[in-house]
């Protein structure tokens, strides 16, 4: 049976894990397309209805809705479809930050093939709030301005985020220590990535 969807690897963990980082590195490999759910809201203008809708609820540290949530992250995505710089099937999407709770996750099941989900563990959230801190200083990003703030998106992620990963399969599931070295971060979800991208490649070539 033929599969429209796109083909996707999900980069899955709590804020401040290292999804963003280690997905700009992913994107940049040859068959590979990264789009963070969290960049898109922020290149919005914010004098936009839709932009300043999610303003207001990103700064808070609360969720965007799940429908406006999926609708803009949808438009974007088949921007960069359309402009050629995500070329299904043959390149792989690697999400981070989407999807974010349960009715997303069922949402996007009619857009995206899961191949793989990365959970990037980190059990001590107190160090995730620290490299927070040091990030808003860096990018002066509104949903990282206040300890306070900070500290209900972790909230928000144990009970809306954390659950999604029981929407797929454990065997899908692959899980990495996100507090070791970025570079041994990377190193792990590539040794999990490879074969993940030659048996989708293989899976094309054997599809009539
Ligand atoms: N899939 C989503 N659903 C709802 N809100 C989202 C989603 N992705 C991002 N947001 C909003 O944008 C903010 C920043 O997201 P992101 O850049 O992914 O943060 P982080 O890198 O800390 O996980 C979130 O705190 C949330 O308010």
């Amino acid at each position: 049976m033929s599969d429209d969807r796109y083909p996707t690897i999900l980069l899955f963990g709590a804020p401040g894990v290292g999804k963003g980082t280690q997905g700009t590195i992913l994107g940049q490999i040859p068959g590979f397309f990264h789009l963070a759910c969290g960049d898109v809201f922020r290149s919005l203008n914010i004098r936009s209805p839709e932009g300043r809708e999610i303003y207001d609820h990103s700064s808070r540290g609360e969720l965007v809705p799940d429908e406006l949530t999926v609708r803009v992250w949808n438009k974007a995505l088949l921007g960069h479809i359309a402009v050629s710089r995500f070329r299904p099937p043959e390149e792989i999407l690697i999400l981070d930050g989407i999807p974010r709770t349960v009715t997303q996750a069922e949402i996007l099941n009619s857009t995206i093939n899961v191949l793989k989900v990365i959970h990037l563990i980190c059990a001590d959230h107190e160090q995730m709030i620290d490299r927070i801190k040091r990030r808003a200083i860096r990018e002066n990003r509104a949903d990282d301005a206040s300890e306070e703030v900070i500290r209900r998106r972790f909230e928000v992620y144990r009970r809306e985020s954390d659950p999604v990963i029981n929407c797929y399969d454990s065997d899908k599931v692959a899980f990495v220590d996100a507090l070791q070295r970025p570079s041994k971060v990377l190193s792990d979800i590539l040794q999990i990535l490879i074969p993940v991208q030659a048996d989708w490649l293989k899976s094309l070539d054997e599809t009539p």
